[in-house]
Protein backbone atom coordinates (compact mmCIF):
# COMPACT_ATOMS: atom_id res chain seq x y z
CA UNK A 1 0.00 0.00 0.00
CA UNK A 2 1.46 3.79 -1.16
CA UNK A 3 2.23 5.78 1.45
CA UNK A 4 0.05 8.64 2.88
CA UNK A 5 3.59 11.11 1.06
CA UNK A 6 3.56 8.72 -1.93
CA UNK A 7 -0.43 9.32 -2.46
CA UNK A 8 0.60 12.87 -1.32
CA UNK A 9 3.18 13.22 -4.54
CA UNK A 10 0.33 11.74 -6.92
CA UNK A 11 -1.45 14.48 -6.20
CA UNK A 12 1.33 17.12 -6.61
CA UNK A 13 2.36 15.64 -9.77
CA UNK A 14 -0.94 15.28 -11.45
CA UNK A 15 -2.44 18.57 -10.47
CA UNK A 16 0.43 20.24 -12.27
CA UNK A 17 0.04 18.18 -15.04
CA UNK A 18 -3.87 19.40 -15.35
CA UNK A 19 -2.83 23.18 -15.54
CA UNK A 20 -0.14 23.17 -18.36
CA UNK A 21 -1.76 26.15 -20.43
CA UNK A 22 -0.82 23.92 -23.92
CA UNK A 23 -4.30 22.76 -24.47
CA UNK A 24 -6.32 26.17 -23.60
CA UNK A 25 -4.08 28.08 -25.56
CA UNK A 26 -4.43 25.77 -28.63
CA UNK A 27 -8.33 25.56 -28.11
CA UNK A 28 -8.02 29.93 -27.82
CA UNK A 29 -6.31 30.18 -31.28
CA UNK A 30 -7.44 27.14 -33.37
CA UNK A 31 -9.95 28.45 -35.84
CA UNK A 32 -8.77 32.19 -35.49
CA UNK A 33 -8.43 33.89 -39.15
CA UNK A 34 -6.03 36.67 -38.23
CA UNK A 35 -5.92 39.33 -41.23
CA UNK A 36 -2.02 40.84 -41.65
CA UNK A 37 0.67 40.10 -39.84
CA UNK A 38 0.72 37.78 -36.37
CA UNK A 39 3.27 38.53 -33.84
CA UNK A 40 3.26 36.26 -30.48
CA UNK A 41 4.91 37.97 -27.22
CA UNK A 42 4.82 35.60 -24.53
CA UNK A 43 5.45 36.62 -20.86
CA UNK A 44 5.91 34.50 -17.41
CA UNK A 45 6.83 31.69 -16.40
CA UNK A 46 4.34 29.73 -18.32
CA UNK A 47 5.87 31.88 -21.71
CA UNK A 48 7.74 29.08 -23.14
CA UNK A 49 4.85 26.64 -23.18
CA UNK A 50 2.59 28.53 -23.93
CA UNK A 51 4.40 30.07 -27.05
CA UNK A 52 5.45 26.09 -28.26
CA UNK A 53 1.45 25.81 -28.57
CA UNK A 54 0.53 28.66 -30.20
CA UNK A 55 3.88 28.01 -33.08
CA UNK A 56 1.86 24.11 -33.19
CA UNK A 57 -1.32 26.00 -33.89
CA UNK A 58 -0.20 28.98 -35.86
CA UNK A 59 2.82 28.10 -37.57
CA UNK A 60 4.14 29.87 -40.62
CA UNK A 61 1.66 32.50 -39.95
CA UNK A 62 3.36 34.00 -37.12
CA UNK A 63 5.69 36.69 -38.52
CA UNK A 64 7.85 37.11 -35.41
CA UNK A 65 7.46 35.24 -32.17
CA UNK A 66 9.33 35.97 -28.57
CA UNK A 67 9.91 34.37 -25.39
CA UNK A 68 10.51 36.00 -22.53
CA UNK A 69 10.66 33.76 -19.15
CA UNK A 70 12.83 33.61 -16.10
CA UNK A 71 16.20 31.52 -16.20
CA UNK A 72 15.87 28.03 -17.06
CA UNK A 73 12.22 28.19 -17.62
CA UNK A 74 12.79 27.53 -21.25
CA UNK A 75 12.83 24.21 -22.91
CA UNK A 76 14.49 24.50 -26.37
CA UNK A 77 14.00 25.91 -29.80
CA UNK A 78 10.31 26.99 -30.96
CA UNK A 79 10.88 27.52 -34.90
CA UNK A 80 9.73 31.29 -35.43
CA UNK A 81 10.35 32.48 -32.07
CA UNK A 82 13.68 34.14 -30.14
CA UNK A 83 13.44 32.69 -26.70
CA UNK A 84 15.10 35.07 -24.42
CA UNK A 85 15.01 34.85 -20.38
CA UNK A 86 15.98 37.34 -17.61
CA UNK A 87 16.08 37.08 -14.03
CA UNK A 88 13.45 36.65 -11.38
CA UNK A 89 11.87 38.02 -9.36
CA UNK A 90 14.04 40.67 -9.23
CA UNK A 91 15.01 41.68 -12.55
CA UNK A 92 17.86 42.27 -14.33
CA UNK A 93 19.88 43.67 -17.34
CA UNK A 94 18.54 40.90 -19.86
CA UNK A 95 14.62 42.06 -18.66
CA UNK A 96 15.50 45.74 -19.80
CA UNK A 97 16.89 44.39 -22.86
CA UNK A 98 14.63 41.38 -23.37
CA UNK A 99 11.59 43.81 -22.97
CA UNK A 100 13.43 46.18 -25.77
CA UNK A 101 13.23 43.70 -28.08
CA UNK A 102 9.56 42.89 -27.59
CA UNK A 103 8.30 46.56 -28.13
CA UNK A 104 10.75 46.80 -31.35
CA UNK A 105 8.85 43.98 -32.43
CA UNK A 106 5.59 45.59 -32.06
CA UNK A 107 6.53 49.03 -33.22
CA UNK A 108 5.47 49.89 -36.85
CA UNK A 109 2.45 47.69 -36.77
CA UNK A 110 -0.66 48.18 -39.06
CA UNK A 111 -4.42 48.45 -37.88
CA UNK A 112 -4.58 44.85 -40.32
CA UNK A 113 -2.27 43.09 -37.85
CA UNK A 114 -2.60 41.28 -34.28
CA UNK A 115 -0.22 41.05 -31.28
CA UNK A 116 -1.09 37.98 -29.42
CA UNK A 117 0.15 38.54 -26.08
CA UNK A 118 0.86 35.17 -23.95
CA UNK A 119 0.87 36.19 -20.90
CA UNK A 120 1.33 34.28 -17.50
CA UNK A 121 2.94 35.46 -13.70
CA UNK A 122 6.03 36.28 -12.98
CA UNK A 123 5.84 38.59 -15.98
CA UNK A 124 5.80 41.37 -13.96
CA UNK A 125 9.28 41.15 -12.77
CA UNK A 126 10.49 39.93 -16.63
CA UNK A 127 8.60 42.14 -18.77
CA UNK A 128 9.61 46.08 -17.53
CA UNK A 129 10.69 49.22 -19.11
CA UNK A 130 10.77 51.68 -16.45
CA UNK A 131 9.09 54.92 -17.19
CA UNK A 132 10.04 58.10 -17.42
CA UNK A 133 13.80 58.63 -16.07
CA UNK A 134 13.86 55.58 -13.77
CA UNK A 135 16.80 52.83 -13.84
CA UNK A 136 17.05 49.36 -13.56
CA UNK A 137 18.49 50.25 -10.05
CA UNK A 138 15.25 51.86 -8.94
CA UNK A 139 12.86 48.80 -10.05
CA UNK A 140 15.55 46.62 -7.79
CA UNK A 141 15.25 49.07 -4.72
CA UNK A 142 11.47 49.18 -5.03
CA UNK A 143 10.92 45.89 -5.82
CA UNK A 144 13.11 44.40 -2.88
CA UNK A 145 10.55 46.47 -0.51
CA UNK A 146 7.83 45.38 -1.88
CA UNK A 147 8.90 41.49 -2.00
CA UNK A 148 10.30 41.75 1.67
CA UNK A 149 7.33 44.10 3.59
CA UNK A 150 4.13 41.63 3.54
CA UNK A 151 2.36 43.30 0.70
CA UNK A 152 -0.41 41.64 -1.65
CA UNK A 153 0.53 40.82 -5.14
CA UNK A 154 -2.30 42.77 -6.25
CA UNK A 155 -0.64 45.86 -4.15
CA UNK A 156 2.71 45.26 -5.13
CA UNK A 157 1.56 45.16 -9.31
CA UNK A 158 -0.45 48.77 -8.02
CA UNK A 159 2.76 50.09 -7.71
CA UNK A 160 4.93 48.78 -10.25
CA UNK A 161 2.24 49.34 -12.61
CA UNK A 162 2.71 53.43 -12.03
CA UNK A 163 6.72 53.10 -12.07
CA UNK A 164 6.58 51.32 -15.33
CA UNK A 165 6.38 52.19 -19.76
CA UNK A 166 5.20 48.47 -19.98
CA UNK A 167 3.08 47.56 -17.26
CA UNK A 168 -1.00 48.83 -16.59
CA UNK A 169 -2.21 48.93 -19.84
CA UNK A 170 0.34 50.78 -21.80
CA UNK A 171 2.10 47.71 -23.86
CA UNK A 172 -1.28 47.40 -25.55
CA UNK A 173 -0.75 51.48 -26.19
CA UNK A 174 2.62 50.26 -27.65
CA UNK A 175 1.56 47.87 -29.93
CA UNK A 176 -0.88 50.33 -31.27
CA UNK A 177 -2.68 50.13 -34.25
CA UNK A 178 -2.38 46.64 -34.14
CA UNK A 179 -5.05 44.93 -32.29
CA UNK A 180 -3.59 42.49 -29.32
CA UNK A 181 -5.45 39.32 -28.18
CA UNK A 182 -4.33 38.69 -24.63
CA UNK A 183 -4.24 35.34 -23.40
CA UNK A 184 -3.86 35.02 -19.72
CA UNK A 185 -2.77 32.17 -17.55
CA UNK A 186 -3.89 33.71 -13.99
CA UNK A 187 -2.13 33.62 -10.71
CA UNK A 188 -3.94 36.28 -9.27
CA UNK A 189 -7.03 34.95 -6.91
CA UNK A 190 -10.10 36.03 -8.76
CA UNK A 191 -8.48 36.49 -11.92
CA UNK A 192 -8.69 40.50 -12.01
CA UNK A 193 -7.03 40.94 -15.42
CA UNK A 194 -5.38 44.03 -14.58
CA UNK A 195 -2.91 42.53 -12.28
CA UNK A 196 -2.27 39.59 -14.04
CA UNK A 197 1.49 40.06 -15.05
CA UNK A 198 0.47 43.97 -13.69
CA UNK A 199 -2.24 43.54 -17.20
CA UNK A 200 0.50 44.68 -19.34
CA UNK A 201 -2.33 45.19 -22.24
CA UNK A 202 -5.37 45.97 -19.30
CA UNK A 203 -7.48 48.91 -18.82
CA UNK A 204 -5.95 49.66 -15.09
CA UNK A 205 -8.16 50.16 -12.39
CA UNK A 206 -5.54 51.04 -10.09
CA UNK A 207 -4.99 54.83 -9.14
CA UNK A 208 -2.43 56.87 -7.98
CA UNK A 209 -4.01 57.77 -4.75
CA UNK A 210 -4.24 53.70 -4.04
CA UNK A 211 -0.32 53.36 -5.05
CA UNK A 212 0.20 56.30 -2.05
CA UNK A 213 -1.39 54.65 0.32
CA UNK A 214 0.36 51.54 -0.13
CA UNK A 215 3.50 53.50 0.31
CA UNK A 216 1.95 55.12 3.63
CA UNK A 217 1.18 51.44 4.43
CA UNK A 218 4.67 49.78 4.09
CA UNK A 219 6.18 52.49 4.97
CA UNK A 220 7.94 52.32 1.71
CA UNK A 221 11.21 54.54 0.74
CA UNK A 222 10.81 56.38 -2.37
CA UNK A 223 12.90 58.71 -4.97
CA UNK A 224 11.88 61.81 -5.95
CA UNK A 225 11.29 60.48 -9.39
CA UNK A 226 9.53 57.67 -7.91
CA UNK A 227 6.66 60.24 -6.55
CA UNK A 228 6.70 61.60 -9.48
CA UNK A 229 5.76 58.75 -11.80
CA UNK A 230 3.26 57.56 -9.27
CA UNK A 231 1.40 60.72 -9.35
CA UNK A 232 0.67 59.59 -13.05
CA UNK A 233 -2.22 57.65 -13.93
CA UNK A 234 -2.36 54.31 -15.89
CA UNK A 235 -4.72 54.22 -18.83
CA UNK A 236 -8.25 53.52 -17.43
CA UNK A 237 -9.53 52.40 -20.87
CA UNK A 238 -7.57 50.11 -23.44
CA UNK A 239 -9.45 49.81 -27.02
CA UNK A 240 -7.28 47.54 -28.71
CA UNK A 241 -7.39 44.61 -26.61
CA UNK A 242 -9.16 41.90 -25.95
CA UNK A 243 -8.89 39.38 -23.29
CA UNK A 244 -9.19 35.71 -22.68
CA UNK A 245 -8.29 33.86 -19.37
CA UNK A 246 -7.18 30.07 -19.73
CA UNK A 247 -6.89 28.61 -16.27
CA UNK A 248 -6.57 29.26 -12.39
CA UNK A 249 -5.74 28.19 -8.77
CA UNK A 250 -9.65 26.46 -9.12
CA UNK A 251 -8.68 24.22 -11.71
CA UNK A 252 -5.40 23.17 -9.97
CA UNK A 253 -7.79 22.24 -6.61
CA UNK A 254 -10.02 20.56 -8.89
CA UNK A 255 -7.60 18.56 -10.75
CA UNK A 256 -6.10 17.76 -6.79
CA UNK A 257 -9.41 16.94 -5.58
CA UNK A 258 -10.02 14.50 -8.46
CA UNK A 259 -6.77 12.84 -8.18
CA UNK A 260 -7.24 12.48 -4.57
CA UNK A 261 -10.55 10.98 -5.16
CA UNK A 262 -9.17 8.44 -7.50
CA UNK A 263 -6.62 7.55 -5.26
CA UNK A 264 -9.05 7.19 -2.32
CA UNK A 265 -9.96 10.12 -0.22
CA UNK A 266 -12.91 12.11 0.02
CA UNK A 267 -11.88 15.88 -1.07
CA UNK A 268 -13.35 18.88 0.10
CA UNK A 269 -12.37 22.10 -1.03
CA UNK A 270 -12.12 24.54 1.73
CA UNK A 271 -11.29 27.58 -0.36
CA UNK A 272 -9.42 28.97 -2.98
CA UNK A 273 -8.71 32.74 -2.05
CA UNK A 274 -6.40 32.04 0.76
CA UNK A 275 -4.15 35.26 1.50
CA UNK A 276 -2.70 35.01 5.10
CA UNK A 277 0.51 34.61 6.91
CA UNK A 278 2.13 31.45 5.26
CA UNK A 279 2.48 30.53 8.98
CA UNK A 280 -1.28 30.92 9.78
CA UNK A 281 -2.28 28.41 6.64
CA UNK A 282 -0.13 25.73 7.87
CA UNK A 283 -1.58 26.10 11.50
CA UNK A 284 -4.71 26.26 10.21
CA UNK A 285 -4.47 23.11 8.05
CA UNK A 286 -3.08 21.19 11.18
CA UNK A 287 -5.58 22.53 13.47
CA UNK A 288 -8.42 20.78 10.63
CA UNK A 289 -6.52 17.77 10.79
CA UNK A 290 -7.12 17.20 14.41
CA UNK A 291 -10.48 17.37 13.78
CA UNK A 292 -10.67 15.34 11.55
CA UNK A 293 -8.37 12.55 13.13
CA UNK A 294 -10.52 13.38 16.93
CA UNK A 295 -14.19 13.95 16.07
CA UNK A 296 -14.34 13.44 12.31
CA UNK A 297 -15.59 16.72 11.34
CA UNK A 298 -16.14 18.13 8.57
CA UNK A 299 -15.24 14.60 6.56
CA UNK A 300 -14.06 11.56 7.99
CA UNK A 301 -10.85 9.78 6.83
CA UNK A 302 -9.39 8.66 4.19
CA UNK A 303 -10.05 12.73 2.99
CA UNK A 304 -8.16 15.30 1.84
CA UNK A 305 -8.73 19.31 2.23
CA UNK A 306 -8.06 21.16 -0.42
CA UNK A 307 -6.91 24.71 -0.48
CA UNK A 308 -5.54 27.15 -3.51
CA UNK A 309 -4.48 30.83 -2.89
CA UNK A 310 -1.38 33.02 -2.15
CA UNK A 311 -0.26 33.54 1.25
CA UNK A 312 2.23 36.50 2.05
CA UNK A 313 5.48 36.34 3.90
CA UNK A 314 7.40 39.44 6.09
CA UNK A 315 10.82 38.81 5.84
CA UNK A 316 12.39 39.98 8.88
CA UNK A 317 15.39 37.37 8.98
CA UNK A 318 18.38 36.44 6.64
CA UNK A 319 17.54 32.90 5.29
CA UNK A 320 16.34 31.21 2.47
CA UNK A 321 12.92 30.09 1.51
CA UNK A 322 9.41 30.80 0.51
CA UNK A 323 6.25 31.01 1.49
CA UNK A 324 4.65 27.31 0.66
CA UNK A 325 8.20 26.22 2.48
CA UNK A 326 7.18 28.19 5.46
CA UNK A 327 3.66 27.43 5.56
CA UNK A 328 4.78 23.58 5.89
CA UNK A 329 6.74 23.57 8.61
CA UNK A 330 4.72 25.97 10.24
CA UNK A 331 2.06 22.99 10.07
CA UNK A 332 4.96 20.27 10.78
CA UNK A 333 5.07 22.01 14.56
CA UNK A 334 1.56 21.28 15.14
CA UNK A 335 1.19 17.80 13.84
CA UNK A 336 4.26 16.56 15.95
CA UNK A 337 3.47 13.04 16.71
CA UNK A 338 0.33 12.34 14.80
CA UNK A 339 0.49 9.36 12.09
CA UNK A 340 -1.46 8.75 9.45
CA UNK A 341 -0.93 12.80 8.35
CA UNK A 342 0.53 15.08 5.98
CA UNK A 343 0.56 18.59 5.43
CA UNK A 344 1.70 19.89 1.53
CA UNK A 345 2.18 23.33 0.24
CA UNK A 346 3.38 23.72 -3.35
CA UNK A 347 3.86 26.19 -6.25
CA UNK A 348 2.87 25.00 -9.37
CA UNK A 349 5.59 27.16 -11.27
CA UNK A 350 7.75 24.62 -9.09
CA UNK A 351 9.75 27.31 -7.30
CA UNK A 352 8.95 28.68 -4.02
CA UNK A 353 10.85 31.80 -3.42
CA UNK A 354 13.94 32.09 -4.44
CA UNK A 355 14.97 28.40 -3.79
CA UNK A 356 14.87 25.56 -6.14
CA UNK A 357 12.38 23.54 -4.01
CA UNK A 358 9.01 23.63 -4.88
CA UNK A 359 7.51 23.67 -1.49
CA UNK A 360 6.95 21.29 1.36
CA UNK A 361 5.15 18.04 2.42
CA UNK A 362 5.63 17.05 6.17
CA UNK A 363 3.98 14.25 8.66
CA UNK A 364 3.93 13.84 12.48
CA UNK A 365 7.46 12.74 11.71
CA UNK A 366 9.38 16.07 10.52
CA UNK A 367 9.25 18.08 13.93
CA UNK A 368 10.64 15.10 15.71
CA UNK A 369 13.80 14.33 12.80
CA UNK A 370 14.57 18.34 12.96
CA UNK A 371 14.36 17.87 16.85
CA UNK A 372 17.08 15.75 16.98
CA UNK A 373 19.01 17.07 14.77
CA UNK A 374 19.08 20.18 17.40
CA UNK A 375 16.85 22.56 14.83
CA UNK A 376 14.19 24.58 16.37
CA UNK A 377 11.49 25.28 14.24
CA UNK A 378 10.32 28.87 15.80
CA UNK A 379 13.77 29.67 15.39
CA UNK A 380 13.60 28.66 11.46
CA UNK A 381 10.33 30.33 11.10
CA UNK A 382 11.84 34.19 12.73
CA UNK A 383 14.74 33.82 10.42
CA UNK A 384 13.01 32.58 7.07
CA UNK A 385 14.93 29.57 6.83
CA UNK A 386 12.74 27.45 6.12
CA UNK A 387 14.56 25.71 2.47
CA UNK A 388 17.26 24.32 4.87
CA UNK A 389 14.94 23.21 7.77
CA UNK A 390 13.17 20.81 5.42
CA UNK A 391 15.74 19.77 3.28
CA UNK A 392 17.23 18.40 6.72
CA UNK A 393 14.21 16.67 7.68
CA UNK A 394 13.98 15.44 3.65
CA UNK A 395 10.46 17.27 3.68
CA UNK A 396 11.28 19.68 0.21
CA UNK A 397 8.89 19.32 -3.10
CA UNK A 398 11.51 19.27 -5.99
CA UNK A 399 9.20 19.57 -8.90
CA UNK A 400 11.59 21.95 -11.42
CA UNK A 401 10.58 24.36 -13.82
CA UNK A 402 6.80 23.28 -14.48
CA UNK A 403 5.69 24.58 -17.37
CA UNK A 404 2.88 26.47 -15.93
CA UNK A 405 1.83 29.04 -13.06
CA UNK A 406 -1.82 29.37 -11.80
CA UNK A 407 -0.55 30.12 -7.93
CA UNK A 408 -0.35 27.86 -4.79
CA UNK A 409 -1.93 24.35 -3.73
CA UNK A 410 -2.00 23.36 0.12
CA UNK A 411 -3.39 20.23 0.95
CA UNK A 412 -4.39 18.01 4.56
CA UNK A 413 -4.49 14.38 3.76
CA UNK A 414 -5.61 12.24 6.60
CA UNK A 415 -5.75 8.42 6.29
N1 LIG B 1 13.55 33.49 2.96
C1 LIG B 1 12.29 33.52 2.57
N2 LIG B 1 11.34 32.86 3.28
C2 LIG B 1 10.04 32.91 2.90
N3 LIG B 1 9.60 33.56 1.81
C3 LIG B 1 10.50 34.23 1.07
C4 LIG B 1 11.88 34.25 1.40
N4 LIG B 1 12.53 35.02 0.49
C5 LIG B 1 11.59 35.46 -0.37
N5 LIG B 1 10.36 34.99 -0.04
C6 LIG B 1 9.09 35.25 -0.70
O1 LIG B 1 9.13 34.71 -2.00
C7 LIG B 1 8.28 35.47 -2.86
C8 LIG B 1 8.84 35.48 -4.27
O2 LIG B 1 8.99 34.18 -4.66
P1 LIG B 1 8.24 33.46 -5.86
O3 LIG B 1 9.13 33.61 -7.02
O4 LIG B 1 7.87 32.08 -5.47
O5 LIG B 1 6.96 34.36 -5.96
P2 LIG B 1 5.82 34.27 -6.99
O6 LIG B 1 4.65 34.86 -6.29
O7 LIG B 1 5.67 32.90 -7.53
O8 LIG B 1 6.30 35.24 -8.10
P3 LIG B 1 5.38 35.69 -9.28
O9 LIG B 1 4.07 36.11 -8.66
O10 LIG B 1 6.11 36.85 -9.87
O11 LIG B 1 5.20 34.51 -10.17
C9 LIG B 1 8.19 36.83 -2.25
O12 LIG B 1 6.84 37.14 -2.06
C10 LIG B 1 8.89 36.74 -0.89
O13 LIG B 1 8.11 37.23 0.15
O1 LIG C 1 3.98 38.58 -12.33
C1 LIG C 1 3.17 38.91 -11.48
O2 LIG C 1 2.81 40.08 -11.31
C2 LIG C 1 2.52 37.91 -10.60
O3 LIG C 1 2.95 36.61 -10.88
C3 LIG C 1 1.03 38.01 -10.72
O4 LIG C 1 0.61 37.68 -12.00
Amino acid sequence: MATIKEDAYKIIQSSIKRVLPDSAVKRALAGQTFQGEVIVIAIGKAAWNMANAAAEILGERIKEGIVLTKYEHSQGDIKGFCILEAAHPLPDENTIVGTAKIIEAVSNLSPMDTVIFLVSGGGSALFEKPAGNLKLDDFLQITDQLLKCGADIVEINTIRKHLSAVKGGKFATLCAPANVYTIALSDILGDRPDSIASGPTCADFSTSAEAFAIVEKYGLKLTDEMKKELCIETPKEVVNNTMLITGSVKELCLAAAEEAKHLGYNPLILSTFVDCEAKEAGRLLASMGKTIQKDGFPLKPPCVIICGGETIVRITGKGKGGRNQELALSAAASIVGMENIAVCAVGSDGTDGPTDAAGGLVDGHTKEILDQKGISIDAILAENDSNKALALADALVMTGPTGTNVNDLYFLLCK
